[in-house]
């Protein structure tokens, strides 16, 4: 009989986890989102969260929604998705499972099917409704890329930093 330790998390929990711990380190503060990329053999390949390109300062660019001209952060951000396939530097995401907080955008659909990623578990749908999320799917489907919401198990998780 084995004696090891119980109450250790699964797997997905720690896959999502890991994402909506990334979406923590966001100043977007309408919606922060969080990604994490797995391999066939459930090892981390990467991770990103929503934010401004490398040189485009949180404090110069602007966060919010309703600015004017190019007072917007939709021109500046980039999603979650994207930064964590963008940030894998060891070749190809072929075969991987992507971990995300909220169902990915058009765009991010797009890069996830380039990629080569076959699966994306997502929490959040709140956008579920709106033109992308629907154009998203149907490229999701048509690629023949797998979706699911991830199962919440209602664990809560504190860490003393
Ligand atoms: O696929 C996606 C879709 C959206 N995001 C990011 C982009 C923005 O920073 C927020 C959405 O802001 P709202 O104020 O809720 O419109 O989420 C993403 O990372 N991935
Ligand atoms: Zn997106």
């Amino acid at each position: 009989m084995s004696d090891k330790r119980e109450g250790y998390i699964s797997w997905d929990e720690y896959f999502m986890g890991v994402a909506m711990l990334s979406a923590m380190r966001s100043k977007d503060p309408s919606t922060q989102v969080g990604a994490c990329i797995v391999g066939a053999d459930n090892k981390i390949l990467s991770v990103g969260y929503n934010g401004f390109p490398i040189g485009c300062s949180d404090e110069e660019f602007p966060w919010s929604k309703i600015g004017e001209d190019i007072d917007n952060k939709y021109f500046y951000t980039t999603h979650s998705e994207l930064n964590a396939i963008l940030n894998y530097r060891g070749g190809s995401l072929e075969g991987a499972k992507l971990y995300v907080s909220l169902f990915p955008c058009n765009e991010c659909a797009k890069a996830i099917i380039q990629a080569g990623i076959r699966t994306v578990v997502y929490d959040c749908d709140k956008y579920a409704d709106t033109p992308s999320v629907r154009a998203s799917k149907r490229m999701l489907k048509a690629a023949g890329v797998e979706y699911y919401q991830y199962r919440r198990t209602g664990r809560k998780i504190e860490l003393e930093l």
